[in-house]
């Protein structure tokens, strides 16, 4: 990992170390600030060519075009919530995305399994233990977005998330957020319809490629803007759990991946 990882920067490989710590202390203070936090360089720029092209015969071959409209819910209705209500207001999200499956042996993957990597976003997360995910296909997602695609408005489902900017798109594609939109007391609404009406301004946040992001989006809103130009944004994302063998239910397979298995 010490040829692709800066772990002179970044010590992922000596916990318990005074340095461990001190890095730990810093993440989880810019955690509890901002709602994120990012380690700009977390790979080396000399790996990032060779993670990012070990890839392109899946996306060129056998990747999946994810492309719905939803709201910023993931979901039909809410209890409620009347249907015309300008926070189920739905917009398009597009990508292509691969699976775990189809990665092989690929840096990502490595990085996943690596268990340094789960022992230190525990410590950040102030979690006793953090699990891969047993699910083929969900563990580690990787989502290129080409000119014109775009994530749009959501909540997550888990509690935090986990991504590696692989490749920055030459404009567009920029992480924007609302910090603490709602809370798991208050779904704020009112709050929610303002942010989709651009009546509110979201944070803007441009990552360099390389960059480790972790993230709580449970009750951040959160999007990435279209990407423009000729370069596609390509973004790994990793899931971790705080219990083992968790895996995505047959129904959010097909709808994330387009098939089950
Ligand atoms: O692509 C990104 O930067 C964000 C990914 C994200 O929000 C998600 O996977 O839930
Ligand atoms: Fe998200």
């Amino acid at each position: 990992m010490r040829d692709v990882l800066n772990l002179d920067l970044y010590p992922l490989d000596q916990p318990g170390s005074m340095a461990w710590h001190s890095l730990i202390e810093r993440c989880k203070a810019d955690l509890s600030e901002n709602g994120l936090f990012n380690l700009p360089g977390f790979v080396r720029d000399s790996a990032l060519e060779s993670a990012v092209s070990e890839l392109q015969p899946a996306f060129a071959e056998e990747a999946f075009v994810h492309a719905r409209r939803h709201n910023i819910y993931f979901r039909t209705s809410i209890e409620g919530l009347g249907s015309g209500h300008p926070a189920l207001t739905q917009f398009e999200t597009s990508n292509r995305t691969i699976c775990a499956d189809q990665l092989g042996q690929a840096f990502v993957i490595r990085l996943y399994e690596w268990p340094p990597f789960a022992q230190f976003l525990a410590a950040v997360m102030e979690m006793p233990k953090l699990f891969v995910m047993d699910d083929p296909l969900a563990r580690v997602n990787v989502m290129a977005y080409s000119a014109g695609q775009a994530l749009n408005w959501h909540f997550d489902r888990s509690e935090f998330t986990t991504t590696l900017l692989l490749q920055a798109p030459s404009a567009g594609g920029e992480f924007e957020y609302e910090k603490d939109l709602r809370s798991d007391d208050n779904p704020n609404y009112d709050g929610v319809a303002e942010l989709l009406e651009g009546r509110r301004k979201p944070t803007l946040m441009k990552l360099q490629p390389g960059t480790l992001n972790i993230f709580k989006g449970k009750n951040t809103a959160h999007r990435v803007s279209p990407v423009q130009g000729d370069r596609d944004r390509m973004i790994a994302v990793f899931s971790f759990y705080d219990r083992p063998n968790v895996q995505f239910t047959h129904e959010e397979r097909i709808g994330f991946y387009g098939r089950a298995s």
